[in-house]
């Protein structure tokens, strides 16, 4: 079987899209493990099918590089608005479906995607961490020495550990180095590694660091080993809405596969 595949990358974090309104993908993880594999295969972090949604622009469906169906993927959905651009099945704005609901999205003539995410209706408060939930799990936990830090294996420690049982959490390890400004590393589970960038990830620290009182911005920049993105939202109380996460969103090649 040939598989037509588009490779898109937003701030480092990478995809594999297909194109499946025709439905014709076998949805196998041992498939999607292998077109996402870096050796054997395409190489990603994620595969994302965009698929036809009865009201709305597209569906999205989000696997992790180990073949297995996940939750929302941030900048993945950002990614798969500028595939939905260069499909031609939107303009320069798209609403669409994911697995934690609807989202909108808006796409600059340059290429700077902002995609609305979830609202945010509790943020976890613990000694020496934070948790909530922005469409993915995330941990979110400041240290002294984020350039050393051995990401995968004190992340691996966390998402496995006694904390997070069975389900796991991406680990968001983050430093401070401006009023609204954080540096953020992320341990994702189902890619079992540190990424360059995670959408989620970065919307979790800046919504904990203002729940946090590490900044008192509505707009918070992060700096990610694959670039910045921003993220900007409004608090009433623990609630947090009209959560925007913002950033480049870029193709990088096309192919076919046989699989
Ligand atoms: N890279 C993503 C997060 C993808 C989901 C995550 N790996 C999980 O399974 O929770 C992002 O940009 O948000």
């Amino acid at each position: 079987m040939h598989i037509t595949f588009y490779k898109y990358q937003g701030t480092g974090n990478d995809f594999v899209m297909i194109d499946n309104r025709n439905l014709s993908f076998p949805k196998e993880s041992r498939i999607i493990e292998h077109l996402c594999d870096r050796r054997f295969g395409i190489g990603a972090d994620g595969l994302i099918l965009l698929e036809n949604h009865p009201t709305e622009n597209f569906r999205m469906v989000y696997f992790n590089s180990d073949g297995n169906e996940s939750s929302m993927c941030g900048n993945g959905g950002r990614c798969l608005v500028a595939f939905a651009k260069q499909l031609g099945v939107i303009e320069n704005e798209a609403s669409f479906e994911a697995v934690d609901g609807m989202h909108h999205a808006t796409v600059s003539g340059t290429g700077i995607v902002s995609l609305q995410m979830k609202d945010v209706t509790a943020v976890d408060h613990y000694e020496g961490h934070v948790f909530l939930n922005t469409g993915s799990p995330h941990h979110v936990e400041i240290v002294d020495d984020l350039e050393g830090l051995d990401v995968k294996g004190y992340g691996a420690s966390i998402r496995y550990g006694a904390l997070y049982g069975a389900a796991g959490s991406n680990i968001n390890f983050v430093n401070q180095i401006g009023d609204a400004i954080f540096a953020v590393r992320t341990y994702e589970r189902g890619v079992e590694d540190e990424t360059f960038s995670c959408g989620t990830g970065v919307t979790a620290v800046a919504i904990a660091m203002k729940a946090t009182g590490k900044t008192d911005a509505n707009l918070v920049q992060l700096e990610t080993p694959g670039g910045t993105l921003e993220v900007a939202f409004e608090q009433d109380g623990t609630t947090f809405t009209q959560v925007f996460l913002k950033g480049p969103a870029k193709f990088v090649f096309e192919g076919t596969i046989t699989i």
